[in-house]
């Protein structure tokens, strides 16, 4: 294994190691001037600290026995959801979920999920506390009633019922996640998120500016803009592969594509780029949330199909992808796995994987006993290749 000569000006270790020979090159951003890799003979590795998913989506029953080892096997943690079939309103029911999804983990497995708790409008601050003296539960989430998957039980009234609930959540200092779309009709699907934000997000922070929030899956320069306004302790957001590398296009490409069907729904390329800029510029304030959102796939095609797209097993790869495609590898480290635990509080993990140059196949989809999952890209070739720990 030879170590590259520009290892000292990554952050990121970069190793190489023997395969066919290939060429390819990225501009250093660190010395503000591009320069080439010549790897004849030798193959890219990046070995990195584990990451962990600060959105994700395991469900519950079958369909988490089914999906929990494609997160496990790259992720050291993840934000686990909340949006069950009755959602986790309580500690208790964070408590029994935490126990399901360790009970369905591989052998040997030291993946560790992190409860969350589903807002309602009759959550008491007295659940808050016990979720914090839990130590099990890392955040509250915040549905508005009908924006997404399961949401139906979710906030109708932030600012009036919720009220206290948060205020609680300052003193506890319990982030709030956040799904940041208005459910008004009137309002276009595609400026839900931008509506969100003006009359949701920016007097909530205004009203309680000690409170930490999470401003889950962005979608829009507009997310972008007030993310980095923001106080950084305080503000930041998830991003998701889907977002940082589709554009709306990918909806309708040669025909309706379910399988690219999310909420927040995908946006203009604008959009997309400034998330892509904003993810590798370096701030603290963007990190890796997945949200990897199985549904079986007669959910999914169908007259009325759900939302989600389900990338875990492709994460990995479509992140590194799209930091190689900046430029910008030397940033992907602290995006993947130091600026989610250091928002949160929680220490970095301390073991490494690898992510290896190598092209692979995604499977046509993942058949289990409760029906078939397709994963975002099925079928198609992926160039980074994430390999257990190392
Ligand atoms: N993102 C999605 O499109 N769907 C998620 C819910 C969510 O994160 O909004 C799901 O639970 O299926
Ligand atoms: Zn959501
Ligand atoms: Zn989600």
């Amino acid at each position: 294994m030879i170590t590259l000569a520009f290892i000292k000006e990554l952050p990121t270790m970069i190793k190489t190691s023997i395969i066919p020979p290939k060429a390819w090159a990225f501009p250093n951003r660190n010395v503000g001037r591009p320069f080439h890799v010549k790897s004849r003979g030798v193959k890219m590795e990046l070995s990195v600290t584990q990451p962990d998913d600060w959105h994700l989506h395991l469900r519950d029953g079958d369909l988490l026995r089914a999906v929990v080892s494609h997160s496990a096997n790259h992720f050291g943690r993840a934000i686990v959801m909340p949006n069950l079939k009755p959602p986790v309103t309580t500690t208790t029911a964070a408590m029994a979920y935490r126990e399901s999804i360790l009970k369905a983990l591989p052998e040997n497995s030291d993946f560790t999920p992190l409860m969350t708790l589903y807002l309602t409008d009759k959550t008491s601050p007295e659940e808050i506390k016990l979720a914090k003296r839990s130590g099990v539960v890392f955040a509250v989430k915040l549905y508005p009633a009908g924006a997404t998957t399961n949401s139906q039980d979710g906030v109708t009234d932030l600012f009036g019922k919720c009220l206290p609930v948060i205020e609680e959540m300052v003193e506890q200092n319990m982030p709030l996640l956040v799904h940041g779309e208005v459910t008004d009709p009137a309002v276009d699907i595609f400026d839900r998120e931008k509506v969100f934000i003006d009359t949701v997000l920016k007097p909530l922070i205004k009203k309680l500016p000690q409170l930490k929030v999470v401003m889950e899956h962005i979608t829009t320069l507009d997310a972008v803009k007030f993310i980095e306004s923001c106080s950084e302790g305080s503000i930041a957001a998830t991003v998701t592969p889907q977002h940082l590398l589709l554009n709306r296009n990918s909806l309708f490409e040669g025909g309706l594509q379910p399988h690219n069907y999310c909420l927040p729904v995908l946006k203009r390329e604008i959009h997309r780029q400034a998330i892509v800029s904003a993810v590798t510029s370096g701030s603290k304030q963007f990190f890796l949330g997945t949200d990897s959102a199985p549904h079986e796939r007669s959910r999914k095609e169908c007259p009325c199909g759900c939302a989600g797209i389900y990338n875990a097993p492709v994460a990995l790869a479509v992140y590194a992808k799209v930091f190689e495609e900046a430029g910008a590898l030397d940033k992907l480290e602290a995006f993947m796995s130091f600026n989610g635990p250091d928002f949160y509080g929680l220490p970095r993990n301390t073991s490494k994987i690898k992510l290896i140059k190598n092209q692979w196949k995604v499977p046509e989809s993942y058949t289990f006993a409760c029906g078939d999952i397709i994963p975002m890209f099925a079928g198609q070739t992926l160039e980074w290749l994430p390999s257990a720990n190392v």
